[in-house]
């Protein structure tokens, strides 16, 4: 069985990686969201994780519970192992990635591609003011960070957020064609 593509989504906050990946497994069922463990608190929405505190994160990255885990925004993110379940049975998965991990993630599996959504500061402002889930201080910090390149080598898809979601979404799905997503 051909393994499944691990397509790690990525782009500054706000940019709607949580939505186009939304959008895509809405079009493709048959595709696969990770899950992430995050030490983010757990009424705060804006995508489905497994919240966990700080020790409770330490001691599962201690025992071998993720593929990849990084720290970013003051918090802690991991891709449980279980996506390999997925990708052993030839499911294609759609992971919100940071890019400070992209080549971890590379290493990690052995069929990855990056899914890099862009948007201009402007819209990535509004965006973030909009969905309200950090406070004006908590997004500036984010807008900071908007800029950071990709690492070099990787199979790179890039794809502009800046106009309706319904268009992104569209075009990521043929860009992801014709593998079995
Ligand atoms: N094309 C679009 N047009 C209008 N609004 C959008 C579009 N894409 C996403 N949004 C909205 O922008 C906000 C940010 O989107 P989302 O949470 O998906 O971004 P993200 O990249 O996953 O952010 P983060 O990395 O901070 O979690 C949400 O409120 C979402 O509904
Ligand atoms: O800036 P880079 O390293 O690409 O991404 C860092 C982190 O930012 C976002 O976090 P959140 O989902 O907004 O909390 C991404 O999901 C990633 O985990």
């Amino acid at each position: 069985m051909k393994p499944g593509r691990l397509i790690a989504v990525v782009g500054p906050s706000g940019v709607g990686k949580d939505s186009v990946m939304r959008g895509i497994n809405e079009v493709l069922p048959q595709s696969h969201l990770v899950r992430r463990v995050i030490t983010r608190a757990p009424e705060l929405g804006g995508e489905v994780y497994d919240p966990v505190t700080v020790p409770e994160f330490q001691a599962m990255a201690r025992d071998g519970a993720f593929v990849v885990h990084w720290g970013a925004h003051g918090l802690h993110y991991g891709i449980p192992v279980s996506v390999r379940y997925q990708l052993n049975k030839g499911t294609d998965c759609l992971a919100n990635f940071s890019r400070g991990a992209l080549t971890a993630g590379a290493d990690a599996f052995d069929n990855f591609l990056v899914l890099n959504i862009i948007a201009s500061p402007k819209t990535l402002a509004s965006r973030l003011a909009a969905r309200g889930r950090e406070t004006p201080d908590e997004i500036a910090k984010r807008l900071a960070q908007a800029v950071k390149p990709l690492p070099q080598g990787l199979n790179v898809i890039t794809l502009s957020n800046d106009g309706d979601l319904s268009q992104t979404v569209a075009r990521a799905v043929s860009a992801l064609q014709p593998a079995s997503v």
